[in-house]
C-alpha cells in the first residue's frame, strides 16, 4: 500500500473490486498502514484505488463508508463502516457530529478506561448503558450552562440600565490595513470605551465568537447614556452608515468594503449561488436588500439605514476569511467575554419561595408585611404601560393608588411623599424600558426629581429603606443617655441645623441601638439618613448600612 495523491500515484489494496467488499479487509489481505498527508491542499481529495481481480479499479472517495477501515486499519480492525452520508441521525445535524470542537458534549456518559474495557469485554455495545452521567459545569467555557448564565447576566444589564442601544460587530480580517496600521491590541475598547468615541457608554457586553469557519468576531451590545442615545435618522447617520463608500471620496474605505463586505451575487444575477434556498428560490440572508432615500425609524422594529441605489454596487455584504485561531485562544486563554458594569448572580427562588427570617415573638402580619416586595408592583406596572398600552392610564393609576402606597404609607406619614416615591420608582422602571414617564397621564413628579443623573437611582434606594417598627419603637426604650443623645440630635435634623456628634462608650452599652432608632425615625419623616461605617460587619449591623468606602467612592491605596 502506498500514499495516494491527486498526481495519480496509485497504490494497492488486495481484496474484491467492490466497494462494499472492501468493507471485508482482514489482516491477511491488508498488507501496510495507510499515512493521512497533513498538506492541506490534498487533504480532501483523498481517494483509494483497489486493484481486484477483475480488469477494472474501483475508486474509494474519502466520504465512502468503507474509506475509513481501509485507512485507519487500526481503529476498524474488523472492516465497519466508517463515516457515509446515509449514517443514521441521532438527534443531531452531521454539522455537530463533524466538528471536532462539538465533540465535547454538554452532558456525556463517563467512566474510567478500565471500566469502559471491562464493560466491552463483558459483551456491552451501548454506552448509555456504561459510566455515568457528566453534566459540564458553568465554569466549562463555551458551554450552554457557561452561556446561558452570560445571558442572564446580560439581561441584568439591560433589567438594570435598559435596552441596549448599539450592536457592534467587529470581524477581524488580520488583512486589513487599518487594523495593521492602526489598532494595538485592545484600541477598539480603549476608543469605545475610554476616548467615547460613539458618546458614553455607561455599560456593555461583549463575546468572542468563531464563525465562517474561525474568523473571529467580537459582538459587543452597548448601553449608551440617556444624552447619548440615537434619538433621530441624523444621529443614526453619524454612526452607522449602511452604504458602500464613495470611490471618488474615500477610494481606500471602498475598496475594502468591496474586497471584503460583499455577499458575492446572487438573486437573479446568479441562481446557482449557495445561498439561494427554498421554493421559490431566495437568498438566505434576504438580499438583495431595499433599497432607502433616507435613514427613518420604523415603529417598533430597527431603523431603516440609508441606502441609495447609486449604482455602484449590489446592496450585499458578507464576509469570509479562514483562519484556525480559535486553538491558539483557548492555548493563551484569551478572554471570550467581557460584562461592564459587574453583575453578580443572587440566589433565585420561585415567587414567594424565599426564606423568611423572623423572631418567636414577632407579629405574623408584621413578617407578612415586611417581606412583600412593593418593587415588585411599581415594575409590574411599568411593564403593563410600556408592553400592554393600556387605554385608561389615569383609571389604571387610580385603581391600584392604594395597593402601590401601601407599603410606603407604613414607614412615611406625608402621603405626598409617598406618591412622589411611588412614582419616582416607576419612572425608574419605565426608563430602564426605554419610555419616559412624561409620555403618560399620571400624576407629575414633584421636587427635583431629574431621572437624568447618575445619583438619583442612589436617591431611590435610600428612599426605598423600609423602616422596621421594632426600630421605630426603639425611641420609647431609649435609656436616659441615649435618650439625651437622640432629643440633641433630632432637634438639629428637626431645625435643619448642621452638627457633628461623637457617641462613645463601652462595647454593648447601647450605641447601635440608639443608631437604629435615629436612623428609623429621620427616615420615618420622610428625610435620608446615610447610615455608615468604617468596616462592613459593623455597617450590616445598621438597616440600609454601606461601608464608608462603598458609600462616598472613597480610593482605597492597596
Ligand atoms: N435602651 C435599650 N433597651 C433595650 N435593649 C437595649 C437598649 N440599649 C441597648 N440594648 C440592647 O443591648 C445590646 C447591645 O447594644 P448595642 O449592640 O447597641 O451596643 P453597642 O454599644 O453598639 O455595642 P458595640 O460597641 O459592641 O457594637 C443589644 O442587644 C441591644 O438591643
Amino acid at each position: 500500500m502506498r500514499i495516494i495523491n491527486e498526481e495519480g500515484d496509485n497504490g494497492v489494496v488486495t481484496q474484491d473490486d467492490a466497494q462494499q467488499k472492501s468493507r471485508k479487509a482482514t489482516n491477511i489481505n491488508v498488507a501496510g498502514i495507510w499515512v493521512e498527508g497533513n498538506d492541506n491542499i490534498t487533504a480532501y481529495k483523498r481517494r483509494i484505488i483497489v486493484y481486484g481481480r477483475s480488469d477494472y479499479n474501483q475508486e474509494i472517495q474519502a466520504h465512502f463508508g468503507c474509506y475509513d477501515p481501509l485507512a485507519y486499519p487500526l481503529f476498524f480492525p474488523n472492516g465497519e463502516s466508517g463515516w457515509h452520508s446515509k449514517i443514521p441521525r441521532h438527534g443531531v445535524s452531521i454539522n455537530e457530529v463533524v466538528d471536532v470542537d462539538e465533540i465535547m458534549e454538554e452532558d456525556s456518559e463517563a467512566d474510567l478506561y478500565q471500566g469502559i474495557v471491562d464493560c466491552v469485554n463483558a459483551g456491552e455495545v451501548q454506552p448509555s448503558r456504561v459510566g455515568q452521567r457528566v453534566v459540564l459545569p458553568a465554569s466549562f467555557i463555551g458551554g450552554s450552562r457557561d452561556m446561558r448564565r452570560r445571558f442572564l447576566d446580560a439581561m441584568a444589564l439591560v433589567q438594570d440600565d435598559g435596552k441596549p442601544d448599539i450592536f457592534l460587530t467587529m470581524m477581524c480580517n488580520p488583512k486589513w490595513l487599518e487594523i495593521l496600521k492602526e489598532l494595538l491590541p485592545e484600541d477598539l475598547k480603549d476608543q469605545l470605551f475610554q476616548k467615547n468615541i460613539i458618546g458614553t457608554v455607561i455599560a456593555y457586553v461583549y463575546v468572542i465568537e468563531f464563525q465562517k469557519r474561525d474568523l473571529l468576531h467580537a459582538h459587543f451590545l452597548l448601553i449608551m447614556r440617556a444624552e447619548d442615545k440615537m434619538a433621530n435618522p441624523d444621529h443614526h447617520d453619524k454612526i452607522v452608515c449602511a452604504e458602500t463608500p464613495d470611490p471618488a471620496k474615500y477610494p481606500e474605505m471602498h475598496q475594502f468594503d468591496v474586497q471584503h463586505m460583499m455577499h458575492a451575487p446572487c438573486g437573479h444575477l446568479r441562481p446557482s449561488s449557495p445561498c439561494m434556498q427554498g421554493e421559490p428560490k431566495r437568498c438566505r440572508f434576504r438580499y438583495p436588500r431595499q433599497f432607502n432615500d433616507k435613514t427613518s425609524n420604523a415603529e417598533n422594529s430597527y431603523p431603516l439605514y440609508q441606502m441609495r441605489d447609486l449604482r455602484r454596487d449590489v446592496n450585499v455584504r458578507d464576509v469570509r476569511y479562514v483562519s484556525p485561531p480559535k486553538a491558539m485562544w483557548r492555548i493563551f486563554s484569551f478572554a471570550l467575554s467581557q460584562i461592564h458594569l459587574y453583575v453578580t448572580a443572587l440566589q433565585l427562588h420561585l415567587p414567594n419561595k424565599q426564606m423568611v427570617r423572623f423572631r418567636e415573638d414577632d407579629i405574623m402580619v408584621d413578617i407578612v408585611a415586611r417581606e412583600r416586595v412593593s418593587n415588585a408592583l411599581k415594575r409590574l406596572f411599568a411593564t403593563i404601560l410600556t408592553y400592554c398600552e393600556p387605554e385608561d392610564v389615569c383609571k389604571l393609576w387610580d385603581e391600584h393608588y392604594e395597593s402601590l402606597l401601601k407599603d410606603y404609607r407604613r414607614q412615611c406619614k406625608s402621603v405626598d411623599h409617598v406618591q412622589n416615591l411611588v412614582l419616582t420608582g416607576i419612572a425608574t422602571f419605565l426608563q430602564s424600558m426605554g419610555k419616559n414617564i412624561d409620555d403618560y397621564a399620571l400624576p407629575k413628579i414633584y421636587a427635583d426629581a431629574n431621572l437624568q443623573i447618575g445619583s438619583f437611582r442612589e436617591v431611590q434606594d435610600e428612599y426605598s429603606i423600609l423602616v422596621e417598627d421594632e426600630h421605630l419603637r426603639a425611641r420609647d426604650a431609649l435609656n436616659l443617655d441615649q435618650k439625651y443623645a437622640y432629643d440633641e440630635i433630632m432637634k438639629h435634623v428637626d431645625d435643619d441645623r448642621p452638627g457633628v456628634f461623637f457617641i462613645d462608650g463601652p462595647g454593648g452599652t447601647g450605641k447601635t441601638f440608639l443608631y437604629k432608632a435615629l436612623l428609623a425615625n429621620i427616615r420615618f419623616h420622610g428625610l435620608i439618613a446615610l447610615a455608615t461605617a468604617s468596616s462592613g460587619v459593623a455597617a450590616n449591623n445598621m438597616p440600609g448600612g454601606r461601608t464608608t468606602h462603598s458609600r462616598f467612592k472613597i480610593l482605597l491605596s492597596l
